[in-house]
């Protein structure tokens, strides 16, 4: 059933391809049958010497002016498709699974994993079709027995969620109506999300029962809990195992921390984090992921996750090549706008994501936008949470193109159709410094799972540039210069 399920995949992704060729092949007026088919009518230009004395001889297809016109929209059309990611992002993830230095690069198929029959439903029907870098990598050791302990890291988008919902998923034994797997997020939003994926990937167990231990989630004092995953922030599940008693942690059998920098970048979480590790039995497996590793977060997983096998980047290996970066000269946040502006009378944008350093920003940025005709979502700090996951909700179903944000609440997210981000002001600590770690979590809500991003700097003094190099040097990645008044230079960039 999964080999014909597959087989069907791969012939529907063949007869795509196909017909791909055949409309690009058309429109650059090539056979796309090669020869063997083609009923284009073929005009024999007269046959004249260049000026060396050279004789070319050249055929094209003889055209009507409304044909002309019907193959330039064509152009247009795919061109448009092609830059907001709908058409060529197949051929790319293939292309890169191909490639082993990508990081979605492996030589081995999900089969081979060995997961049970039910995730390799799950896994097929959400899509994939074989497994990222850190998939291939980290499954192995999380599903050895006896269980073994892991820090991974890998950068944004490229399947570490996807990576410990199958390892929970694998251990649990769906007769045992108790809590077995526990996984902390550092945000709400986040923990939904997470959840979902669980849901998605679990669909063929339908015994598998989850909860989400977040603030709001209220449940009766002396009740204990029946689902088998727990998924929740630090301090709600701190409460629940301990203060309100709803989880036995002494039978806990899987303990993940997810997103490990974000956790410890919140004030609390860490030690909260801590605490509840230490209520988990010994032989307890501990999973810990990140995308960033600077030294304080090494410290805490080292402290979190006793005896581990490690998967650690080098830092080139942290940003994406399939993130293109850029910045943008300005003297004022009015110039930044009219930058803005230019690059979305440019290109197409399929949805895009836009960083500021204030609320107040923030706020002025979207109430602009909306003026200019986009429809634009605002997320900021002072929502509550179930404010702010609608927000995000909206979003990712596709209701609100562009989201304005501020630093919170937007590391993790995970929206697909995300084809742009723009650092309107750059990422920098309270001292000032750059934020190199936020500067990563920022572009990587583009470019996921190998499609391509396109991530703007806008630079409007020498402070931001100083800003800009430091971070260049940081992960030793050249950002080019974008000239936002050649409408031509943008187009370019997004091809
Ligand atoms: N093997 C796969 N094949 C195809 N798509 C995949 C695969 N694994 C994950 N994805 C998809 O890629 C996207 C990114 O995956 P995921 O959220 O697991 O990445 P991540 O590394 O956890 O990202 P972040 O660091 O930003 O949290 C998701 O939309 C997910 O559904």
């Amino acid at each position: 059933m999964l080999q014909t399920l597959r087989e069907a995949l791969q012939i529907v992704s063949s007869v795509f391809k196909v017909t791909l060729n055949f409309i690009i092949g058309s429109l650059i007026n090539e056979d796309p049958f090669n020869g063997k088919m083609s009923n284009l009518q073929i005009k024999e230009e007269k046959v004249k010497p260049d000026t060396n004395g050279v004789i070319k001889t050249n055929a094209t297809p003889e055209k009507t002016d409304e044909e002309e016109k019907e193959d330039r929209a064509a152009q247009s059309l795919l061109n448009k498709l092609i830059r907001s990611n709908l058409v060529d992002n197949t051929n790319q993830v293939e292309v890169l699974q191909r490639d082993p230095n990508s990081p979605l690069y492996s030589v081995k198929s999900f089969e081979e994993l060995r997961l049970k029959p039910q995730l390799l439903q799950g896994v097929y029907a959400m899509g994939f079709n074989r497994p990222s870098k850190i998939q291939e990598n980290a499954l192995p050791m999380m599903l050895a027995e006896p269980p073994q302990n892991l820090i991974a890291q890998s950068q944004s988008g490229t399947g570490k969620t996807a990576a410990f919902v199958l390892a929970m998923l694998s251990r649990v034994e769906p007769a045992e109506r108790y809590p077995q797997c526990l996984c902390l997020s550092p945000t709400y939003e986040l923990a939904l999300q997470t959840g979902k994926v669980i849901e998605q990937m679990g669909k063929f167990h339908p015994e598998l029962k989850l909860a989400y231990a977040v603030r709001g989630n209220k449940l009766e004092r002396g009740q204990k809990i029946s689902e088998h995953i727990v998924i929740g922030t630090p301090g709600t599940v701190l409460d629940w195992c301990s203060k309100l008693k709803f989880i036995d942690p002494k039978k806990i059998k899987v303990f993940v921390l997810d997103e490990a920098d974000v956790m410890i970048a919140t004030q609390g979480h860490q030690d909260q984090s801590i605490r509840i590790q230490r209520m988990l039995p010994r032989n307890c497996q501990m999973l810990l992921f990140s995308a960033t590793f600077e030294d304080s977060v090494w410290k805490f997983a080292q402290k979190v996750v006793p005896d581990p096998n490690i998967i650690k980047l080098k830092r080139e290996e942290e940003t994406l090549d399939t993130i293109k970066q850029y910045y943008v000269l300005c003297n004022s946040r009015d110039e930044k706008f009219q930058a803005l502006c230019n690059i979305y009378g440019a290109i197409t944008i399929a949805q895009a994501m836009i960083f500021c350093h204030t609320r107040k920003t923030a706020s002025w940025l979207a109430a602009e936008l909306s003026k200019e005709g986009h429809q634009v979502a605002l997320l900021s700090g002072e929502m509550v949470v179930e404010q702010r996951a609608a927000v995000i909700e909206r979003f990712r179903e596709g209701k609100e193109k562009v989201l304005v944000t501020t630093n919170v609440c937007a590391r993790g997210i995970d929206v697909e159709q995300v084809s742009v981000v723009i650092n309107f002001d750059l990422p920098v600590d309270k001292d000032g410094n750059p934020d190199n770690e936020t500067y990563l979590h920022r572009i990587g809500r583009t470019g996921r799972f190998g499609k391509r991003g396109l991530a703007v700097n806008m630079v409007d003094s020498k402070h931001s540039m100083n800003i800009l190099n430091r971070i260049q040097e940081h992960f030793n990645k050249k950002i080019e210069r974008l000239d936002t008044d050649d409408l031509d230079e943008i187009e370019k960039i997004a091809n």
